[in-house]
């Protein structure tokens, strides 16, 4: 029988540690704060914005949101970040991605201070994650690994395929995946829009993610037997619902559960998880900035 991996459910887990964690700081006088920037009108966006402070709250984080119209010229941008960095009360910075066309998203993620940068995209961060020594890992890869974990899914010296390079998935999931620890030592196949014969490379996959951002764009088919899916998609299909669409995976849910022996659903599965390993990355820059040792989940 495949197992549908619960996402919600571990990120609960993850999220009671973390709040001890928050616990022990407020004992020494200090309260994790983490401020969010939207520059964005997107639906999706917002979305994901307003369930991060929310988590805050759950957690005992302060957040402090900021919202910058999407006409406004990238120096309102940076200045506000600038103004952040020298806050003390803010711990971690968070610039809600995409940005608008007309921002350069690599200024943007060079703009926040490293030891700042809760989200784990300025290149300090790469540079650390990918010499094995990172500071803080992206949330969803980070988060990917703690759901293979908590399914006792073993990576060391399973075949791993990440479908999608993006900077903030794929590129950091495959790089986590060949580390020389816990939750790596996986063979890493990376394969992307310019891949030949895709379907044969994650066929062969003993734990296949997908980050493809095509909406079900990886059916049974090209799943191999007893495989675990991880499917980070979060597509917004039009559909005669309520909200006048429904939420599907990059993954073709029940034509791959057929082939899987594990599978996260759409919604439910990474999402939460991303959300989670934020609020980890900030109760983490809060204890690094303020020097008082927390025990992380
Ligand atoms: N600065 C960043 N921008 C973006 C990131 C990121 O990690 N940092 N990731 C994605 C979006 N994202 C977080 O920002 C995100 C996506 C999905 C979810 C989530 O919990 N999804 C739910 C469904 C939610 C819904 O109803 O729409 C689920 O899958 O269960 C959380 C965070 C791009 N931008």
């Amino acid at each position: 029988m495949t197992t549908i991996i619960d996402g919600n459910e571990v990120a609960d887990g993850i999220q009671d540690g973390i709040a001890s964690c928050v616990e022990t700081l407020a004992d020494e006088g200090v309260t994790p704060g983490l401020a969010t920037v939207l520059m964005s009108d997107d639906d999706a966006s917002e979305t994901y914005v307003s369930m991060k402070q929310r988590t805050c709250e759950e957690l005992g984080i302060e957040s402090y949101h900021h919202e910058i119209a999407p006409d406004e010229p990238a120096s309102t941008l940076f200045d506000r970040i600038d103004a952040l960095n020298d806050d003390p009360a803010v711990h971690g910075i968070l610039v809600q991605m995409p940005v608008p066309d007309h921002v350069e998203k690599r200024a943007v993620l060079e703009r926040i201070d490293p030891a700042k940068d809760v989200d784990g995209f300025h290149p300090e961060n790469v540079g650390r994650l990918v010499a094995g020594n990172a500071r803080y890992k992206p949330c969803t890869p980070h988060g990917i690994q703690k759901l293979l974990a908590a399914y006792d899914v073993e990576t060391e010296g399973a075949d791993a395929v990440v479908v999608g390079r993006s900077d903030i998935v794929g590129k950091p999931m495959a790089n986590l995946f060949i580390q020389r620890d816990a939750g790596g030592n996986a063979t890493t196949t990376v394969c992307h829009s310019r891949t030949k014969n895709l379907a044969e490379k994650t066929r062969n996959a003993d734990v296949l993610v997908a980050a493809t951002g095509v909406p079900e764009m990886i059916d049974g088919e090209m799943v191999g037997e007893g495989a675990t899916v991880i499917d980070v998609g979060v597509n917004r299909v039009e559909a005669d619902t309520e909200k006048g669409y429904e939420l599907v995976g990059d993954v073709e849910f029940e034509s791959a559960k057929e082939k899987a022996s594990a599978i996260t659903p759409v919604p439910g599965g990474v999402g939460p998880l991303t959300i989670a390993m934020l609020m980890y990355n900030t109760v983490k820059a809060a204890s690094l900035q303020s020097g008082i040792a927390v025990d992380l989940p």
